[in-house]
């Protein structure tokens, strides 16, 4: 059994093909990098596996368990977590609050709350910031929290959304490390990123798609040296 996987999934948006017959695996402790163009269908995928889209045709299973037309909760609760490319932080609440607000994805208890939402937050290196309201946070603090978020609903394989987009070369850096720590920690993680330096440092596997397709799997380095992904970032001679 995989810990994680697709087969032959399919997302149409009328005539237009999201995702076309998309087929793979995560083994548990991986980190797993999906890249591909813009409008390539990344962010899809992802709605595919938490539920926000329903699939047209094909199954992803977690764990040996179907999720095709579980809701967003309980993909959640099956134990996938994401982040967002857009982050839209409750920008009123605090940085504790925000992440207080998806640990009761597990609990109903305050208390467990606020001590789930707490041990993230030092995780994540954002003990310090933990009253500031979420609106006066830097680009780089912002996307952290928003890891915070997705760490504190307790999930087992993770589905990370451009958590670099818009960050200081530093700020990258720290990310990547960030990264790594969760992977450390025990978290699977697929990884949607447009910095390839971060992709090619961080993954152990990366499947490259374009028109929602497979064009070319494997280790980084054999998917940057790949034809058909150069020609699909850079345009054919
Ligand atoms: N809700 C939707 N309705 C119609 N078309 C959509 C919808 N969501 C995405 N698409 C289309 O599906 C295709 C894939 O989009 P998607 O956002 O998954 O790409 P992506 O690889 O994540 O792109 P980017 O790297 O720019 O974020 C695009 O052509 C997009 O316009």
């Amino acid at each position: 059994m995989n810990f994680f996987q697709t087969h032959r999934l399919v997302k149409a948006f009328g005539g237009l093909l999201a995702v076309n017959d998309l087929t793979f695996e995560v083994e548990k402790g991986e980190i797993y990098g999906l890249i591909g163009p813009n409008g390539s269908g990344k962010t899809t995928v992802f709605n595919l596996i938490t539920g926000y889209y329903p699939i047209t045709s094909g199954y992803i299973e977690f764990q040996g368990k179907r999720l095709n037309g579980l809701p967003t909760w309980r993909v959640c609760k099956q134990g996938i977590g994401r982040t967002f490319q857009i982050v839209k932080p409750l920008r009123r609440m605090t940085v504790l609050e925000n992440v207080m607000t998806s640990a009761f994805n597990r609990t109903s208890r305050e208390a467990e709350a606020r001590e789930k939402a707490l041990e993230v937050l030092d995780f994540c290196e954002l003990t310090k910031k933990q009253d500031y309201p979420a609106k006066g946070l830097t680009i780089g603090d912002r996307k952290r929290m928003e890891i915070a978020r997705a760490l504190a609903t307790a999930p087992e394989l993770l589905l990370l959304d451009e958590t670099m987009a818009g960050l200081t070369p530093q700020e990258q850096a720290d990310g990547v490390q960030l990264i790594r720590k969760v992977r450390n920690s025990g978290i699977t993680i697929i990884i949607v990123e447009h910095i390839m330096h971060v992709i090619m440092n961080l993954c152990d596997r990366i499947l490259c798609i374009n028109y929602g397709q497979e064009i070319a799997r494997g280790t980084p380095a054999e998917v940057a040296n790949n034809q058909a992904v150069i020609e699909a970032y850079l345009g054919k001679e």
